[in-house]
């Protein structure tokens, strides 16, 4: 049986509206949130940033955590922000969370606002109401739970229905750390993802592996969309994540 989590202050209530320009990174969940965002949740601020303060940024995005129960969405997060791993108890998410990271790409301070959800059935309603908001989604499946992976299409047919069309998906395999309980093989999933024309890697939140890569993969898509300029090569997802992977000596072929 898993624990519950309360939910914890303004995340769950307010609208997955982005924060104001110049806003603090508190990095804190539930904070952050304000009103004034433009309807495509884009923040340009007034000024440029301050290269040294994390507390400003240049431009932010929505990106959502989505997946089955237990598939590793809090997990993820809490590596990704914190670099540490939640072990012990599983304490499943109740409506929905987030988490605010601001990265340097390419000269740029890229502030990600993460929003993670719950997997459970019952809070399904809740998430609906927030993908609309949603730049990227990062679609999560547990190496180690078949119906997980299975329930992969189901999830995509919800992302179409309740996302916007142009949304940045990516598909991640976690736990790969779990070699002797794993029953999905990496090339199952990179089967799917081709299949459904979506990138895909496999992550762990307990090692790490490559959850730096697939927060920042999509945080560089969303930033070469907004910025483009007419004559500009398009940013290839897939094959970005393919060649840091083989720079890192990492396990994809
Ligand atoms: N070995 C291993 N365990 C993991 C990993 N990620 C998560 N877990 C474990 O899986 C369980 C579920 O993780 P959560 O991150 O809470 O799952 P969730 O997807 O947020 O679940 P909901 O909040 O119910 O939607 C916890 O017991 C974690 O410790 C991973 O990469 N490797
Ligand atoms: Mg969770």
């Amino acid at each position: 049986m898993s624990r519950k989590k309360t939910v914890k202050g303004k995340g769950t209530s307010k609208s997955p509206t982005a924060s104001p320009n110049k806003s603090k990174d508190s990095g804190k969940s539930g904070k952050g949130i304000g009103a004034g965002a433009p309807s495509n949740g884009l923040v340009y601020p007034s000024r440029p940033s301050l290269s040294n303060s994390r507390e400003f940024y240049d431009i932010t995005f929505k990106v959502m955590l989505v997946g089955d129960s237990g598939v590793g969405k809090t997990c993820l997060l809490v590596r990704f922000k914190d670099g540490a791993f939640l072990a012990g108890s599983f304490i499943s998410t109740v409506g929905i969370d987030f988490r605010n990271k601001v990265l340097n790409i390419d000269a740029l301070k890229v502030k990600l606002q993460i929003w993670d959800t719950a997997g459970q059935e019952r809070f399904r309603s809740v998430t609906h109401a927030y993908y609309r908001d949603a730049h990227a989604l990062l679609l999560l499946y547990d190496v180690t739970n078949k119906a997980s992976f299975d329930n992969i299409k189901a999830w995509l047919t919800e992302i179409h229905e309740y996302a916007q069309q142009d949304v940045v998906l990516m598909l991640l395999g976690n736990k790969a750390d779990v070699a002797h309980e794993r029953v999905v093989k990496r090339e199952e999933g990179e089967k799917l993802a081709k299949v459904f024309g979506v990138p895909f890697m496999e992550t762990s939140a307990k090692s790490g592996l490559n959850v730096e890569l697939a927060f920042t993969a999509v945080a560089k898509e969303l930033k070469h969309r907004s910025m483009k300029e007419p004559d500009d090569p398009k940013f290839q997802l897939q094959d970005y994540v393919n060649k840091e992977m083989k720079s890192a000596g990492c396990c994809h072929s």
